[in-house]
Formats: structure tokens, sequence, C-alpha cells
């Protein structure tokens, strides 16, 4: 039946998610920074245009790191032996992620900088 055939897509790609977070130590640093994010976008207030860019932010981060980690299994599956292809392969799946982890820290300054601007001039004059 078709819709047993979705359900099951749907775990599969669930396990992925699984496999990224159990085994990938990248994929958890990623989780604890988004977990740090997700609370101060919630503590300053951030407008839903900026929770949106946020989120989409934070989802690309995650899908190019499993992306990622399959090409690497991938690899890891075609070679055990030191190959040039699977080097460069390796290098520019991992090039891709840096990429954007370059971009989603830029994005998270302009998003935060402005708040905590204000929360510490707030929290100076509070103190005078
Ligand atoms: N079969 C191979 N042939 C040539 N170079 C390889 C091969 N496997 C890995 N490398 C090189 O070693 C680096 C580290 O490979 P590894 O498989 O440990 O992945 P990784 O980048 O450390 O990922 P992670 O830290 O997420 O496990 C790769 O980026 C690549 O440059």
């Amino acid at each position: 039946m078709r819709w047993k055939r979705f359900v099951a897509s749907v775990l599969y790609a669930l396990n992925g998610i699984r496999l990224a977070v159990c085994h990938e130590r990248n994929m958890r640093i990623h989780l604890v920074a988004t977990v740090a994010v997700i609370v101060a976008a919630a503590m300053f207030r951030i407008s839903k245009m900026e929770w949106l860019v946020l989120l989409l932010t934070i989802g690309a981060v995650m899908s190019l790191e499993i992306v990622n980690s399959a090409i690497e299994r991938a690899v890891d599956l075609v070679t055990d032996e030191y190959r040039p292809l699977a080097k460069e392969a390796k290098d520019l799946a991992a090039g891709a992620v840096l990429v954007f982890a370059f971009i989603s820290v830029i994005i998270g300054l302009s998003i935060f900088l402005p708040y905590l601007y204000v929360f510490f001039k707030n929290s100076l004059h509070f103190h005078k």
C-alpha cells in the first residue's frame, strides 16, 4: 500500500537523523548551538522574520551536516584505501558544511548583536 511505503520512508529518514545525532560529533555540536540560539531568540523576543531566517539557517546547517555524513559513509563503502578522489569527495562535502556554517555565523551575529547592544546598554543604565 502507498501510505505504508510513505510511513516506512519517513521512518527511514528519522533513522537517518538518529544516526547523525548518535554517531556524528559535529551534529551534536550543532544541536547544542541550536538550543542556545533558540533560548537566546526567545529571551530577546526576536521578530517573526528573524525567527524564520534563524529556523531556515538551523535547518540548512543540520541538513548539510547529514548529507556530509552520508557522503562520508558512501565513500568509506567504496574504499578504505587512500584514494585522491575519496579525499576530494570528503573534503568537498566538508567544504559545503563549512561555507554554510560561516554564513550562519554572519546571520546569527546580524540578528543578535543589535539585541545584545540594547541589553548591555540598558543594564549599564540600570547600574548607574
Ligand atoms: N579513503 C580516503 N582516501 C583519501 N583521503 C581520505 C580517505 N578517507 C578520508 N580521507 C581524508 O581524511 C579526512 C578525514 O576523514 P574522515 O573519514 O575521518 O572524516 P571526517 O572529515 O573526520 O569526518 P567526521 O569528523 O565527521 O568523522 C577527509 O576529510 C579526507 O580529507
